[in-house]
């Protein structure tokens, strides 16, 4: 069964001083580039409602491999969300010829985080073109850099967020013999993001877990179990998203 979680009650958030600590300090170098990266958004409008209605927007956050992908497409079928997968979108921007096409493949290929202000033009724009007001943004936001950039530039909150919890080895394995041909998916790369992802990530699933919008789900299993969890939460607030005005 899915549940909603509290900031305590999943196995791999850390609360030791370490982590606290060190979150303070990311935190305040955090404020301080998303200030500078929604300054130069200036031009960006906030969301806008679509036929009378508002955006509904899921974040789906988990670790690199634990899922986000696989279960978004099962979504997306059953739901009938737009799914917007931040990598996707900084991969095609990356071969597209532009400006930023070099920055983006050193920094996924470091296992980094692309600056927030390219990545939340993409979504926004994305978001903006598209016929659907429900979302599933993936791999978004990984940073609270990139979390505080979306919210205030779009002057959105997400209603749901999902939170894919999967061991660190599940994770390796899965990513090592996924055969896309990624930059990232290789033992180096990998190492870094799973120490990004706990530094930068979990404590955006810590922020929306303690305003109660964090469901957190088992990620380990086969995709239809994953997917059984998966689905309460969408059923729960069908009404919601589809009334949303
Ligand atoms: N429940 C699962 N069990 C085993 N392998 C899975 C499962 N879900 C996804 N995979 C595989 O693991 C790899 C990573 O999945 P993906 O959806 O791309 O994860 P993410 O988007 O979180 O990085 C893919 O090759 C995918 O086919
Ligand atoms: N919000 C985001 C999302 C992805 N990126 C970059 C850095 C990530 O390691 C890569 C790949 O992201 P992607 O979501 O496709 O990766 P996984 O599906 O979790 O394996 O893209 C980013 O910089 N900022
Ligand atoms: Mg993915």
């Amino acid at each position: 069964m899915w549940r909603k979680v509290t900031s305590t009650s999943f196995s791999s958030l850390k609360s030791s001083l370490f982590f606290t600590r060190l979150h303070l300090q990311q935190a305040s170098k955090h404020n301080a580039a998303s200030a500078s990266a929604v300054s130069r958004f200036a031009t960006i409008a906030p969301l806008q409602e679509k036929d009378g209605r508002c955006p509904f927007i899921t974040f789906v956050l988990g670790g690199p491999g634990s899922g986000k992908g696989t279960q978004c497409i099962k979504i997306v079928e059953t739901f009938g969300f737009k799914h917007l997968s931040a990598g996707d979108l900084l991969r095609r921007e990356m071969v597209s010829n532009s400006e930023y096409g070099s920055m983006i493949l050193n920094t996924i290929k470091e296992g980094r985080i692309v600056p927030s202000e390219v990545t939340v033009k993409l979504i926004l724009k994305e978001m903006e073109s598209s016929d659907n007001h429900k979302f599933l943004i993936d791999g978004f936001p990984r940073s609270e850099e990139n979390r505080i950039a979306f919210e205030k530039i779009s002057g959105a909150e997400p209603d749901v967020v999902l939170f894919f919890d999967c061991p660190e080895d599940e994770m390796v394995k899965r990513v090592l013999s996924r055969n896309q041909g990624r930059i990232d998916d290789n033992i180096d790369t990998i190492k870094k993001r799973l120490k990004v992802f706990e530094a930068l990530n979990l404590p955006v699933i810590d922020y929306y877990a303690k305003k109660g919008k964090v469901h957190r789900i088992n990620a380990v299993g086969t995709v239809d179990e994953i997917f059984e969890q998966v689905k309460p939460v969408f059923k729960a607030c069908e009404q919601k998203a589809f009334n949303r005005s």
